[in-house]
């Protein structure tokens, strides 16, 4: 049986998906606060920048995998307009129903699919753009995930991947810090839950770096793919066509 990470655990390829579904069925209803003070807001600076990127226009139809709380969701309605259409997605039906019921509260209707990355249940050359924002080192097959979401891309459409990457030489010392004694603290004193931030942080360092990624993606088929840092490499927007 193979193995793969858990955070910094080597575990069964067969367990990682039901330790993460704990974390985030137990971080759902925190999630979106946590996100805020553990990026101290810079999350609404970099979602709209990975939009942003993405070049989608009014009528158009995207996929946005591991969605969560839909806050990607929101800013690509914005963009596609009601003639579009954006699909949330998560493996996670307590994340899913938070997105889905924040966009309804908003008075916002969008089809919802509870579904692995690693098995989209879309058509083949379907979306205009596909997105995974902080999802995709939670996936136990990454360059599976990253296949899939290339399949349900039509031709000249775009990946677009946000996630936290390889901080600055400079920055790495405070960064670790940070991450490994301030965040599960504040997992503990605001979520009651150090174990996920902890997992949260693990996981991050355990993700493959800026060049790695675009490496897996190139290997998945992607083509003219680059990345763009942000906040001295804390995350990183990779964006890969298929042609
Ligand atoms: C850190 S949250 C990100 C949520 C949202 N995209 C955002 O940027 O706020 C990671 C999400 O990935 C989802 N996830 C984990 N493994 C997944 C998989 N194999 N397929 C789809 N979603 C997955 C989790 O359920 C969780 O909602």
């Amino acid at each position: 049986m193979a193995n793969t990470h858990f955070g910094f655990q080597t575990v069964d390829e067969n367990e990682k998906a039901r330790k993460v579904a704990g974390v985030f069925t137990s971080v759902a209803s925190k999630y979106d606060i946590m996100n805020d003070l553990m990026s101290v807001g810079l999350h609404r600076i970099w979602k709209p920048f990975a939009v942003g990127l993405a070049n989608v226009h009014e009528g158009q139809r995207v996929l946005d995998v591991a969605g969560g709380s839909g806050d990607l969701t929101r800013l690509f309605l914005k963009k596609v307009g009601s003639s579009g259409q954006v699909v949330l997605t998560d493996i996670n039906n307590a994340m899913l129903r938070v997105g889905r019921d924040r966009l309804l509260d908003e008075g916002k209707t969008t089809p919802t699919a509870q579904c692995d990355a690693e098995r989209l249940p879309f058509p083949d050359n379907y979306f205009d753009c596909v997105s995974i924002a902080f999802g995709l080192r939670n996936v136990t097959h990454k360059d599976a995930a990253l296949r899939e979401m290339k399949r349900v891309l039509k031709p000249g459409g775009r990946v677009i991947v946000l996630e936290f990457s390889k901080v600055a030489k400079p920055l790495e010392k405070a960064y670790d810090l940070y991450s490994f004694k301030l965040l599960p603290k504040m997992g503990e004193i605001i979520a009651n839950d150090a174990d996920s931030y902890r997992y949260l942080a693990e996981s991050i360092r355990m993700h493959p770096g800026q060049e790695e990624l675009k490496k897996m993606m190139e290997e998945a088929g992607l083509e003219r793919v680059e990345y763009f840092n942000m906040t001295g490499g804390v995350v990183a927007v990779h964006r890969g066509y298929k042609l």
